[in-house]
């Protein structure tokens, strides 16, 4: 039996199981490919909030790093919460040494609104992160945080594009998943542009949406995807798997992961 692509994560840990490295290991595995994970920091949280973080030394993440890519190898790499500059400039020198593309979701605050990046560290993601990354997915606030263009409606998604394309990425996809209306989100590289517009389901369930797309981005680009298709195609199943998003806990429930398989 022929091995799967394989797909690797940098991110945090959520004990809650709906966003972080437990979204982007089950993503992979929904999306056909091999997950493995370097993880960042571990968080104690569940549906109402981060009650605690707590990061791991560079060291550990350099070595978790190295463990995996130089024995199994990597098609893709995705980061996520990366919590202090230590660990983003960290992660970028890694990056920009690994032989494969990209997805850098630009992690600042929870859906609940809880930090899970050092204000400290935003000049190290500017600077360090965004030129080594091949495509580049923040949502609204981080536009906001990173280029100071504030975007209220879809007309600003350009805009908001080139801010970012200003830090080297060769990609931006920006999302405007809190927009109102319909989920359109903006794919440029500066010189092609493509909307991904998806009906908006009126689910509050929504924890770890984010996570969920820049994953099925990795996986999808893993298999030999362009960037542009990749993107169509994990916008495809984040838009899915937000439908089938389900209540837990007492707050913000997780998307569906699942959703594409039976719960039989
Ligand atoms: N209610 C919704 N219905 C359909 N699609 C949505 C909805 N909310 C977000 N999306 C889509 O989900 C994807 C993730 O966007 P979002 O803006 O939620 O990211 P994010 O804020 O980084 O996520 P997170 O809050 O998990 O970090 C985008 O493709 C966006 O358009
Ligand atoms: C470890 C970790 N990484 C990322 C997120 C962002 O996801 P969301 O905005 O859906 O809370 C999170 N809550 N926790």
């Amino acid at each position: 039996m022929s091995a799967p692509p394989r797909v690797l994560t940098v991110a945090g840990s959520d004990s809650g199981g709906g966003a972080g490295i437990q979204a982007d290991l089950k993503t992979m595995l929904a999306l056909g490919t091999h997950g493995m994970s370097v993880v960042t920091a571990v968080t104690a949280q569940n549906s109402l909030g981060v009650q605690g973080f707590w990061e791991l030394p560079g060291e550990a993440v350099r070595a978790q790093y190295r463990s995996v890519v130089d024995d199994i190898g990597v098609q893709a790499v995705k980061t996520g919460m990366l919590a202090s500059a230590e660990l983003v400039e960290t992660v970028a020198e890694l990056l920009a040494g690994t032989d494969a593309p990209a997805v850098v979701d630009p992690v600042g605050v929870s859906k609940h609104g809880d930090s899970l990046l050092a204000s400290s560290a935003l000049d190290s993601v500017r600077t360090k992160l965004l030129p080594v990354a091949t495509v580049a997915t923040p949502n609204l606030d981080e536009v906001a945080q990173l280029t100071g263009v504030h975007v209220e409606s879809e007309d600003g998604l350009r805009r908001a594009a080139a801010a970012v394309l200003a830090y080297g990425p060769k990609w931006v996809l920006i999302k405007g998943g809190h927009l109102r209306g319909d989920a359109v989100d903006l794919l440029t590289d500066g010189s092609e542009e493509h909307v991904l517009r998806a009906p908006r389901h009126d689910n509050r369930h929504t924890h770890g949406t984010g996570c969920t797309l820049a994953s099925a981005i990795a996986a999808e680009l893993a298999k030999g995807r362009s960037v542009p298709e990749a993107v169509a195609a994990a916008k495809e199943y984040v838009t899915g798997a937000i439908a089938a998003g389900f209540a837990l806990g007492g707050g913000i429930g997780p998307v569906d992961h699942g959703w594409r398989s039976s719960r039989a």
